[in-house]
């Protein structure tokens, strides 16, 4: 059989020499990319075609995709190793999906070779290609034509856009799209593929806008898998040395599950006869290299054997590379902190430099055994709040009894905890049933009840070990140093991160609401910038406080200046800010915590103390609350009453406990879709809430019991209302209207006397569009006329 030699040592890549074959020296090797002259015959034909084969058909690749592709060829990134990392994921990924459909089918496996399930990768130095190579589920012809090439994912354009704006490269696995960092190291690339559906085709593009496919006539048949050959270019050659690829899988693949192999050297010892003469094909082949001793034989048969000499032999043999023990087997005590931070990496396909904020490694025992592991990563996908409600994106990989099931099974955890990484290992589920038979398994209710706690436990703990805190701050500095100093601003990151999360989470969770709530964190009147938290916010409030106080609004600067706070921090009580609009809905949901009510303060019914001064006050304003509630009554307001929450402030507008706040207002009618008649309904009664300390009120009082029909005066009340209406946060509903009042008391202010008009345009010399244009100018006229008429 013929071989090619070595590059390196025959220095002559065409020839092919005599050798013998490698395996039959070995024995039982693991089936793979076969070392057959054939094969090597055909390698070197394909490699002569770097042009694409001619009768092949040819696509071009998807817009988003081809731009990918620039950028990843044009791209000045250091780390080119990721894209080994990628293609053994997918690799793996294949054999996942082979290995799942052999549960219930094992016919679809084969025989022989093609039941082993294994990576092989291979180097050949003299044509300067890299092999890897599957026997996973394969593609077909329209597989390839649609995954690589033709159909851009999701993340496609999310990728491109973070390219260009300096993102790294190293994230593409996140993105699905990293099958096409191969072209970081190899400007053409042949992925041939077999799937049982279908023939063997071959795949092939020099990333120039398009690729070819073709029905694959001239390769070894594969059985089933895929073979992706990289043809490197010349700065990539550091590919094609055995210890940089041992060292990537080391770094990268150690926790693949299947096992990774390398066609690789090794230097063996072997018995040759000493007899001169017969040496001479083992150096030509350079392959061998003498040794220095000569062996003598055994005295008592040397003349029985013919003389011998121990010579060294370069061969090559499958060598494993990856230990594959899975890491959520052993027992946590004997996993290494690195180790799981490792593991994080490579399942998450996250290969950014920051270590996953916690991880919890458990064993359930009983009657629904499993094993999992989670984790917190630093930082969120790109995509984790996008239709959140409509896709079933869960990133707990499923195995039952180590054989790898599902990524999609949105069964195990709730939409808000899908945020989380990780994997769970149940023996206890049926392993030869279909997904949809294990969808419903009463198992996993089980399962997805301890997940719940077992999170919501790790989450919690990161808020425990850091010392930044509130519940750490009782303790020495020195007992603070002694926590390990990672460990500081955990919570903080932790919650910018996924916060919005927990408050969904607190929205659909009944069941752990209370301890969600926990987890909550927000800025408050008193929390100097920093995150303060539920139980935080208690420890501070003030003797006989029975209600937690918060205020909804756009940001913190605005809430800070609102009027609702005025009483309430001079009196020293601590108001929440929240600002995010899911906090709305949020506060819907969240009644109490730890037996204290929640009160919006820009809502009815805030009680601070006893306010009996007020009773007192309400006899003497009686008289205008009643009249102020007549002259509002073409405006949706329910009644107008003495304030508790004013200090500097005329009035404000509050509104009734269950209808929107002013805030909510604004969020609805931002959305698209929403019903305008369910607005109305939801808009809530108002409260026009006056400060009885506040010279505008008082003398507005006194003027009502001087005249009661004045005109001007009706007016000015309904000035005065709609600015505390837009102080409050609502949007007015007749911005004209307003801005008419304004300009009348401003006219009045100046003694500009009420009858004054605007004066007349001179329109005499107009040029000649003037017909045209008459109507319209005429029509605005009118309008000004009559505006004018009318403010005055
Ligand atoms: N070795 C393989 N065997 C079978 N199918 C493959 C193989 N490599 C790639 N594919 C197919 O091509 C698709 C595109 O691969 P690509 O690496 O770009 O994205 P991905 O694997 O979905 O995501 P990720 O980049 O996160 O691995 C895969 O989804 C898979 O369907």
């Amino acid at each position: 059989r013929k071989l090619h030699a070595n590059a390196e040592d025959s220095g002559d890549s065409d020839e092919l020499v005599d050798l013998p074959k490698v395996e039959d020296k070995l024995g039982a090797v693991p089936v793979g990319l076969s070392t057959d002259s054939d094969v090597a015959r055909r390698e070197a034909e394909s490699i002569s075609r770097k042009t694409l084969r001619s009768n092949a058909e040819k696509f071009e690749f998807q817009a988003e995709v081809s731009r990918l592709m620039d950028i990843i060829i044009n791209s000045l990134y250091s780390n080119k190793d990721i894209f080994l990392r990628e293609l053994i994921s997918n690799a793996s990924d294949a054999l996942d999906k082979i290995r799942f459909l052999a549960l219930t089918d094992k016919e679809v496996l084969g025989e022989g070779d093609n039941t082993k399930l294994e990576i092989l990768m291979k180097l050949d130095k003299e044509n300067k290609i890299l092999t890897i190579r599957d026997r996973g589920i394969g593609m077909t012809k329209e597989d390839l034509i649609k995954n690589l090439g033709t159909i851009a994912k999701s993340g496609t354009s999310a990728f491109v856009e973070k390219m260009q704006t300096g993102g790294d490269l190293s994230l593409i696995g996140q993105f699905g799209v990293g099958f096409y960092s191969v072209y970081l190291v190899a400007d053409y690339v042949e992925v041939i593929s077999k799937h049982n559906d279908d023939k063997q085709y071959v795949w092939e593009s020099k990333a120039d806008g398009s690729f070819a496919v073709s029905e694959d006539t001239w390769n070894e048949p594969l059985g089933r898998g895929t073979e992706i050959r990289l043809h490197l270019r010349d700065e990539a050659k550091e590919y094609l040395e055995e210890d940089k690829l041992k060292e990537l899988v080391k770094k990268y693949s150690e926790f693949i599950n299947f096992p990774i192999y390398l066609w690789a050297s090794k230097e063996v010892d072997v018995e040759v006869p000493s007899d001169e003469d017969d040496s001479t094909e083992e150096e030509e082949t350079a392959e061998t290299t003498t040794s220095e001793e000569e062996e003598e034989t055994d005295e008592d048969a040397s003349e029985k054997k013919p003389k011998t000499k121990t010579v060294k032999e370069k061969t090559f043999e499958w060598e494993r590379l990856n230990d594959m023990k899975a890491i959520w087997l052993r027992n946590p005590k004997e996993v290494t902190d690195e180790e799981y931070s490792k593991f994080y990496h490579s399942l998450a396909k996250d290969f950014g430099d920051e270590n996953p904020l916690a991880w919890s490694h458990f064993a359930a025992e009983g009657d629904v055994e499993f094993k999992a592991l989670l984790f917190v990563p630093p930082k969120a996908p790109h995509d984790l709040y996008e239709s959140y409600y409509n896709s079933n994106k869960s990133n707990l990989k499923l195995y039952v009894r180590r054989v790898f099931i599902s990524e999609e099974f949105d069964e195990l955890l709730p939409k808000y905890l899908s945020f989380l990484k990780g994997l769970v290992d149940s023996d206890t589920l049926p392993l030869n049933v279909s997904r949809e038979m294990l969808q419903q398994h009463s198992s996993l209710k089980t399962i997805k009840k301890k997940l719940i706690r077992k999170a919501l436990d790790m989450i919690r703990k990161i808020a425990d070990e850091d010392p930044d805190e509130f519940h750490n701050k009782e303790k020495t500095d020195s007992e603070k140093e002694s926590e390990e100093s990672e460990k500081k601003g955990q919570y903080t990151k932790f919650w910018n991160e996924f916060g919005k999360s927990i408050k969904l989470g607190i929205i659909e969770d009944a069941h752990n609401r209370n301890r969600l709530a926990k987890l909550l964190r927000f800025e408050s009147t008193k929390s100097e910038g920093k995150l303060a938290s539920l139980d935080e916010y208690i420890s501070r409030m003030k003797p006989g406080q029975k209600d937690i106080f918060y205020i909804t609004g756009t940001s913190k600067e605005q809430l800070e200046k609102s009027p609702f706070l005025e009483r309430l921090t001079k009196k020293n009580y601590e108001v929440i800010f929240f600002t995010d609009p899911v906090d709305e809905y949020l506060m819907q949901y969240l009644m109490d915590y730890e037996d204290k009510k929640f009160q919006n303060v820009s809502k009815e019914g805030l009680k601070l103390g006893k306010d009996s001064k007020l009773k007192d006050l309400k006899e003497s304003f009686k008289e205008l609350t009643n009249w102020w509630k007549d002259a509002l009554s073409s405006e949706n307001v329910d009644s107008v009453k003495l304030s508790n929450r004013l200090d500097n402030t005329p009035c404000v507008v509050v509104t009734s406990k269950y209808g929107w706040s002013s805030n909510m207002e604004k969020i609805m009618q931002s959305q698209t879709l929403s019903d305008a008649s369910k607005q109305a309904y939801m808009r809530g009664k108002r409260v026009l809430e006056i400060n009885p300390r506040h010279p505008i009120i008082k003398e507005l009082r006194d003027r009502v019991a001087q005249d009661s029909k004045d005109e001007g005066l009706k007016h000015t009340a309904r000035l005065v209302y709609q600015t505390a209406l837009m102080e409050s946060g609502f949007i007015l509903n007749d911005p004209k209207d307003f801005a008419s009042s304004i300009y009348k008391s401003v006219q009045k202010s100046m003694d500009i006397s009420p009858d004054a008009t605007v004066e007349e345009e001179d329109d005499a010399e107009e040029p000649e569009i003037e017909e045209k244009e008459s109507s319209t100018k005429s029509d605005d006229k009118e309008d000004n006329d009559e505006s004018v008429k009318d403010e005055l």
